[in-house]
């Protein structure tokens, strides 16, 4: 880890990534030679390459605006790199590497050939008008296109980057290479979409959730959950929650939280994903709609009292305090659909605890893991219905499940440190293909 900081100064989210795996991964391979000996986790740590590039758009007033696009390919050793765009302020090299290096363990989980990458810009989509959104996607794609392709690297949408934005993106590949492929995921039906891509990341945490609680003996059904966030992750699992008898209690945005004491129901939902997907509202609006929920400006949920937590926002919204309140309010379980939305003490207080915790990586690859099947329909030109992907969506989330347990088990067949199985069990199917290739 001395080495990883002194290689990426000032990168903490990356440094933050790898040190949580690490810290599994070294106790795992202590007795196993081959893997120091071909430094497998040091190259893994270190991206295959990063593409960095400008990108220049007029806004609405011809005013030139200049932004900085990324792209980092982590690992490609058991597939194509793989992994979402992301456009938002916050967005650093630093972001991108550690969500790339998450994704690279993640894609590992699913079972399908897929490597591990992720890219974006600190463009703000939030406020621009349509036009301003598809200049800005055109002028990325233009840099983009020279570096991805359907072997290559595909990828997919991440916060600020949903159905709009790949509309955008795959039209000028389209147009700059002159060719239909499967490039990206994400994309509408009309061209190639897959069928439940949009609601695999939220349905698949649940999925997660679910089976944590079947292998502890417990149910949803009749539970209270808090959520934060209230993009597509969020909004799915709420939906996927409620559809199995859980109460949600709590949604969010940058602006702040929402509670319902009575809980969003389905129309109550409906309402919020027009608000959030068509007429790109503000949560707070819920509140002024629906009488008796209170909306706390800058606030999370963390401490409503419920016996469910789903972080499907950003990365560290759950701090040592957080993660404190959520164990003293005696929760239950876990399922992390924003990726690593806890810090690493976070995650050091919930294992403590031994409360059920599914780190996004596991809990979160249902998304990626139905892009892949969109891959391969694209490929073979087919088109899957609904019901054949839901159910390929729940046994790869059933999968992974046993994964985690079969690597995160403890002596006493009880507690299982999610965490450890979901870092062991990606970690060596990408490490055996590296093995295999020698040193490069
Ligand atoms: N879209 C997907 O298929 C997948 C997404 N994820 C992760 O899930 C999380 C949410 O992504 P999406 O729902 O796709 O994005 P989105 O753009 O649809 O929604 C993001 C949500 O998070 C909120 N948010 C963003 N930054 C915030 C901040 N600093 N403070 C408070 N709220 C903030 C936004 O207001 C919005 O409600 C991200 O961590 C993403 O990496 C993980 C796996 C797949
Ligand atoms: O569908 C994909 O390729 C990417 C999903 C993603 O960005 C993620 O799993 O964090």
């Amino acid at each position: 880890m001395e080495g990883v900081r002194k290689r990426n100064p000032g990168q903490e989210e990356f440094v933050q990534a790898v040190a949580e795996v690490s810290q599994d991964i070294f106790g795992w391979i202590e007795d196993k030679t081959e893997y120091h000996e071909a430094s497998i986790l040091r190259r893994i740590a270190e991206p295959d390459r990063i593409v960095s590039f400008r990108v220049c758009w007029e806004d609405d007033d011809n005013n030139i605006r200049v932004e900085r696009g990324w792209r980092v390919q982590n690992n490609n050793a058991i597939g194509p790199y793989k992994g979402g765009l992301r456009f938002h302020p916050s967005v650093t090299e630093s972001v991108l590497k550690f969500l790339a290096f998450e994704q690279t363990f993640k894609n590992s989980l699913t079972g399908l050939p897929l490597g591990g990458g992720k890219g974006g810009s600190n463009f703000d989509p939030k406020g621009k008008s349509d036009s301003e959104v598809m200049r800005f996607c055109q002028s990325f794609m233009t840099e983009l296109y020279r570096h991805i392709g359907p072997e290559v690297d595909v990828p997919a949408g991440d916060i600020g980057v949903g159905s709009r934005e790949i509309g955008y993106l795959f039209g000028q590949y389209k147009r700059i290479t002159g060719r239909w492929e499967g490039v990206l995921t994400g994309k509408a039906t009309e061209y190639g979409g897959s069928k439940m891509r949009p609601e695999a990341t939220g349905y698949g945490a649940v999925y997660f959730l679910e089976n944590m609680l079947k292998h502890a003996d417990k149910e949803l059904d009749g539970k209270a959950a808090i959520i934060s966030g209230s993009g597509n992750v969020a909004l799915h699992a709420a939906e996927k929650l409620i559809d199995k008898g859980v109460k949600v209690l709590s949604l969010s945005d940058s602006d702040g939280c929402v509670h319902d004491p009575d809980g969003i129901d389905a129309d109550k939902l409906d309402w919020i994903k027009d608000l959030k997907m068509n007429r790109r509202g503000r949560i707070s609006e819920y509140a002024d709609e629906y009488s008796g929920v209170e909306f706390t400006e800058d606030g999370e949920p963390w401490d409503i009292e419920a016996d469910l937590a789903m972080p499907c926002a950003t990365q560290n919204e759950i701090g040592e305090d957080e993660a404190q309140k959520l164990v003293d309010n005696g929760v239950l379980a876990i399922a992390e659909g924003a990726n690593m939305p806890t810090t690493n003490d976070g995650v050091e207080i919930f294992r403590d605890a031994k409360v059920l915790y599914g780190p996004g990586k596991a809990a979160n690859a249902g998304g990626v893991a139905v892009s892949g099947l969109e891959m391969s329909q694209n490929a073979d030109g087919i088109s899957w219905d609904t019901e054949k992907l839901g159910s390929m969506l729940q046994d790869i989330m059933d999968d992974i499940h046993e994964k985690c347990v079969e690597h995160g088990e403890g002596d006493d067949g009880k507690y299982v440190d999610y965490v450890k199985g979901a870092n062991i069990a990606g970690f060596k199917k990408v490490a055996d293909a590296m093995l295999a290739f020698g040193v490069m």
